[in-house]
Parts: C-alpha cells; structure tokens; sequence
C-alpha cells in the first residue's frame, strides 16, 4: 500500500491532490489495502494496526458519536450548529452503545412529533432529525430529554460539530441566524462562552488530515483534537501518517464519514486498527451511515470470537490508543 501511494502522490506532484483528484486516488488507496490484508490473510483493520506501527494486542472499539439533531447547511431548519451527536461513553461494549444511541433516536422521534408535529421529523443529510428549531439550547433540551426518558442519563455524552465557517461572517464575527435576515451576531469570545468547561476541540477543514497543517495547528495552538478524514487528503499511508503526527503531539485522533457518503465501511477497519478511540458517522439510520456501525460490530464479534484481547473505548476515548 505504502509504495502504490507513494507513487500516486510523486504522480500527482502537488500538495493538494490537485492533479488527479484526493477522490480519484483514494479509491486505489484502499484497494491496496484490502489487497494487503488478502495478501497476508489477515482482517483489514490489522493491516491498518501493522501499518500505523499501532500495537494491535489490545484492538479499541470506538465511542460511536451518532448525529442524531441537525442544523446549519445540513439540514432546512433555522438553527445554525450543523450536528448534535450522543455518544454512549459508560456502555461496557460497541454494540451495547449501538443499542443505546438507537433507543435514544427513536425517543427523539417521539419527542419531536408530540412537540412540533408528525411533518417535523423529516432527516437532515446525516440521518439525524431536522425539527424547526432555531436555537442550539433547544436542541440540547430535546436531547437531554430523550436521553432521560430512555435511561441512559448521565451514561450517554452529548457532541457538538458546529461547522462554525458555514455562519462566520466577512467582519469575523459568528452569525447565529444566518439562515435569515436577522442576523444574532457573536464574536469568538462570545461564542466560546457558550462552552462552560474544558472541551474536545477537534480541528476539520483547519487540519484537512494533513501533516503539515496538523504541524501548524500543533504550533498555534489552534485545537486538541483531530478529525480524519481520508477523502480529505486522498492516501491511507497520509491519512495514518497525520493521524500518528497528532498523536505525537498529545491530541486525540476523531476519525469521521463525509455529509456525502458511500456504503463503503473502511473507516471502521481504519479506526479500530489505529485505536482512535472515536468515530463519527452519522444517525442509526440510512445504509451509507450503518454500514460503519454494522462493520464495528461484526469486529466486536469477530475479536470476541478469536478470543482475541479487546476492549470498548467508553470515558477513555481520547487516550484509547495510548495504553497498551
Ligand atoms: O462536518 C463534518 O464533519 C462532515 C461530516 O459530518 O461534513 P462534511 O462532509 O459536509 O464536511
């Protein structure tokens, strides 16, 4: 695989796949992959563990961060966080969490029915629910609620993918309204306030997954956090090499699907083998989000079935790929 991406990136000869596309290679990245792992008969997210130099002993299954609220461009509600996403870190295993962000979104549909009506519980890009409402409190309101009426309160965390550069406006301010014509503008300290403890900041089209802007958001300080994507830069052996960068600094690696997906579930394989703890990918509904979930948990059955030593990523999912 190493090799096959080198000579795509030499081939491409920019910095930003520019040439023949990050699209366009990827798909060849991953077949090598999957060729490598045929090759060596053996699954694919130990391939990935081999290549990341991860000890693959001890594999992590991830927090499955589920979208289940959204907003901003994703949806056609006026609210302007993009994503709202529960995550079930005090499950004792990946498919217990499954079930649990499942329980959760089928409250939420109740919930949002008996509030705005059987018309409000249309899907945004992600599969999550795109109720109209306005303000990112009301969205936390509705997902406390629907976390407490199925039990998991104070077991399920709530995430938050603002997508803050779809509302930023031209004189560097935050427009909390910007799907309308009255603007509620915030500007950066204001907008960190609404935060009111220490946080997961995880750095997206900041990063693009690459190596040399994880180096410069490291040396700004910018964020702790990285999300991956491998579309975002176009090779596995570049996506592993930013993640490791990350890593390295103290930060934690979020691996991520795309708004638009395919059915494809290398990302499953991928976060496994790289013990990144966490994974985002949509709602528990739609096939090109489920596959993902479906592929995390038929590893869950395969390890436990080989007997294999495993353990589900829970509170510690930000240090998951640190102990042995
Ligand atoms: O914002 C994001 O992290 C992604 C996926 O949720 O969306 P997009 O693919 O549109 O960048």
């Amino acid at each position: 695989m190493k090799k096959i991406d080198q000579l795509m990136i030499e081939t491409d000869g920019t910095p930003d796949k520019s040439k023949l596309g990050a699209n366009a290679i990827l798909g060849i990245s991953m077949a090598a992959a999957r060729a490598g792992a045929a090759g060596r008969y053996i699954p694919l997210y130990q391939f990935l563990a081999d290549e990341s130099d991860a000890p693959s002993k001890n594999f992590v299954l991830p927090v499955p961060f589920m979208n289940v609220l959204n907003g901003g461009d994703h949806s056609g509600n006026p609210m302007a966080f993009q994503e709202f996403m529960i995550a079930p870190t005090h499950a004792t295993s990946f498919t217990q969490a499954v079930q649990w962000n499942a329980e959760t979104y089928s409250a939420l549909e109740t919930l949002i029915q008996s509030k705005h009506g059987k018309t409000a519980v249309g899907l945004g890009d992600e599969g999550g629910f795109a109720p109209p409402i306005s303000h990112p409190h009301d969205a936390l309101d509705l997902l406390m609620e629907a976390i407490k009426v199925t039990g998991h309160e104070g077991k399920i965390k709530i995430g938050i993918d603002p997508a803050s550069q779809s509302f930023f406006t031209a004189d560097s301010k935050y427009d909390m309204d910007f799907k309308t014509d009255a603007p509620e503008l915030l500007d950066a300290t204001m907008l960190g306030d609404l935060y009111h403890c220490a946080v997961e900041l995880v750095g997206d089209d900041l990063l693009a997954t690459n190596v040399d802007r994880v180096k410069m958001g490291v040396e700004k300080k910018a964020c702790n956090s990285m999300l991956l994507k491998i579309n975002q830069i176009g090779t596995i052996t570049e996506a592993i090499g930013a993640g490791n960068e990350a890593f390295s600094a103290g930060w934690s690696v979020f691996v991520s699907h795309r708004s638009g997906e395919t059915t494809d579930d290398f990302i499953a394989d991928l976060t496994v083998g790289m013990r990144t703890g966490h994974l985002k990918s949509g709602a528990p509904a739609r096939g090109e989000r489920v596959a993902k979930y479906n592929r995390l948990m038929d590893i869950e059955c395969e390890l436990a079935a080989k007997e294999l030593r495993f353990r589900y990523a829970g509170t510690g999912f930000r240090g998951a790929h640190k102990d042995g």
